[in-house]
């Protein structure tokens, strides 16, 4: 037998109200539906009764309204959701009542209390979270790709590690293995001549759960998913399979890493949300970037530096920030590359997915910290074929191939690096906090952790 929907729906002054309460006559006459309430979120042009009381009467059911008239009041459409328990909101205004924004603004919150929300042409649903994690988590979920999920990955789990916490990461990647796959970074040594071995055998062996254990040493488990909804579902993923797989591993704490805009399915105590301060500013304050943001308990926006960001476009974004979410940390970083061997004195072809743009600050990082010798920069990780006459272009010159574990690195850099009898050497990007009175980043990840411990043994009577 199925359910019957409680629905809230949104109204608006610009439509007659015989009009609006035919639409809501016949939204609760469908069967398995019922309008429990009404909320009036502004208008008067086609309005003859401008009384609350009049429009209550002449809608014939529960109408809920704002203080002020001219505005959506966004805070009672929660209000009126959690006081009917509603499982839909359907929304029957329109311009110039709602815009493209305000509707994203609308969705943000009803999204945020587990309902869907419709519209004549559109539904967007709650993501879906699987319950299922039995030991303390957080996950780590961004607002675009290659903003830094990754590297903030690692970097936590070596800060967690540090702490004696035994944490595993799930990571999920558009090139992530059919079945989850366990990576013994705690246990093997993973060369450059293992991880060709890896990709001869067909594996993506720079997905991220590659990165995470060669960088942190810890076991990862890798999984796939295909499809980014705009809210961050996706279409298919194995990461629930992968979560059941870390509640048997050996491990006590688990990060669960997203990838792209998608956030993993998986419920967790705690929330990092990353941001790329390069990102256009319409993404993160428009859409569905306030949505992402409004789940985090610590943001890190990377990227805090020219020419990605300007001082004050980081200002705007950290001052959007804590405006739609007063609760979190936010933290203002950059990334600089750490080579994972030593490269001392050597002549290095560089290979990143880093933009051209900042080349030359990456370059002065290593030339100063490593006393190397850059002889050549790609930053064409991404792209095969340009990937490929960068290195042909360098190659001779070279000593070392550094290279991040992204995209190409494995089939195309390492492979043509080895050939050719340059030593492989992998470089990791580390978060730095940008200058001014910001947190440290150490530890609000470890308030971030013992704030999930916290909540995990309250919510399990651990
Ligand atoms: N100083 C810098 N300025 C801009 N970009 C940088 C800088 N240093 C590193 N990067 C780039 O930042 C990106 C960080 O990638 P990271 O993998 O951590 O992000 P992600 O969101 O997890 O993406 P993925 O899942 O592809 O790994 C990389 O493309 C790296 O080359
Ligand atoms: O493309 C993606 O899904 C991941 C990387 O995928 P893998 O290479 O790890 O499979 O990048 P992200 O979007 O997290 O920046």
């Amino acid at each position: 037998m199925k359910t019957i929907r409680k629905m809230v729906c949104l109204v608006d002054g610009e439509h007659y109200l015989p009009v609006t309460k035919s639409a809501l006559d016949m939204l609760d006459n469908l069967e398995h539906n019922e309008v429990v309430a009404v909320v009036f979120i502004g208008g008067t042009e086609k309005l003859r009764e401008t009384s609350e009381e009049g429009v209550i009467e002449k809608l014939g059911r529960p109408v809920h309204f704002g203080d002020n008239p001219h505005e959506i009041p966004y805070d009672i459409i929660g209000k009126v959701i959690e006081e009917y328990d509603a499982d839909v909101v359907m929304d029957l205004s329109d311009e110039p009542i709602v815009d493209y924004s305000k509707r994203f603004k609308i969705a943000t919150i009803v999204l945020d209390m587990g309902i869907p929300y419709e519209g004549p042409d559109f539904k967007f649903y709650p993501i879906s979270e699987h319950d299922i994690l039995k030991k303390p988590s957080f996950k780590i979920l961004g607002t675009g790709k290659r903003i830094g999920k990754t590297a903030v990955s690692a970097y936590a789990a070596r800060l967690i590690h540090k702490k004696e916490y035994n944490p595993c990461v799930v990571a999920m990647g558009r090139g992530g293995p059919e079945e989850p796959e366990i990576v013994h970074g705690d246990k093997i040594e993973i060369t450059p001549q293992y991880l060709m071995e890896q990709s001869d055998k067909g594996v993506h062996a720079a997905s991220d759960h590659w990165e995470d254990a060669l960088m942190s040493r810890i076991l990862t488990i890798g999984c796939r998913r295909c499809g980014g909804g705009m809210v961050g579902d996706v279409f298919i993923t194995n990461m629930k399979k992968g979560a059941q797989i870390a509640n048997e591993v050996d491990a006590d704490f688990i990060i669960i890493e997203g990838s792209g805009a998608a956030i993993p399915p998986i419920k967790t105590d705690k929330h990092v949300v990353l941001v790329g301060a390069n990102q256009p500013l319409i993404n993160i304050e428009n859409f569905f970037g306030p949505f992402r943001i409004k789940m985090a308990d610590l943001v890190v926006l990377t990227m805090c530096e020219e020419p990605m960001a300007s001082s004050n476009k980081v200002k705007r974004i950290i001052k959007f920030i804590k405006s739609i979410n007063p609760n979190a940390t936010v933290i203002p970083t950059v990334f600089r590359p750490k080579a994972l061997a030593d490269i001392t004195g050597k002549n290095v072809l560089f290979a990143t997915t880093a933009p051209d743009s900042i080349k030359d600050v990456l370059i002065e990082h290593l030339e100063s910290n490593y006393d190397c010798k850059i002889v050549g920069t790609t930053s064409h990780l991404s792209n095969r074929p340009l990937l490929q006459n960068d290195i042909e272009k360098y190659i001779d010159e070279a000593d070392v191939m550094l290279t991040e574990l992204k995209a190409a690195a494995v089939d195309v850099a390492t492979k043509d690096a080895l050939k050719a009898g340059l030593e492989v050497v992998y470089c990791d990007n580390i978060p730095l906090v940008i200058e001014g009175n910001y947190e440290s980043l150490p530890e609000a990840i470890i308030k971030v952790v013992d704030s999930a411990i916290t909540a995990f043994e309250t919510r399990t009577g651990a």
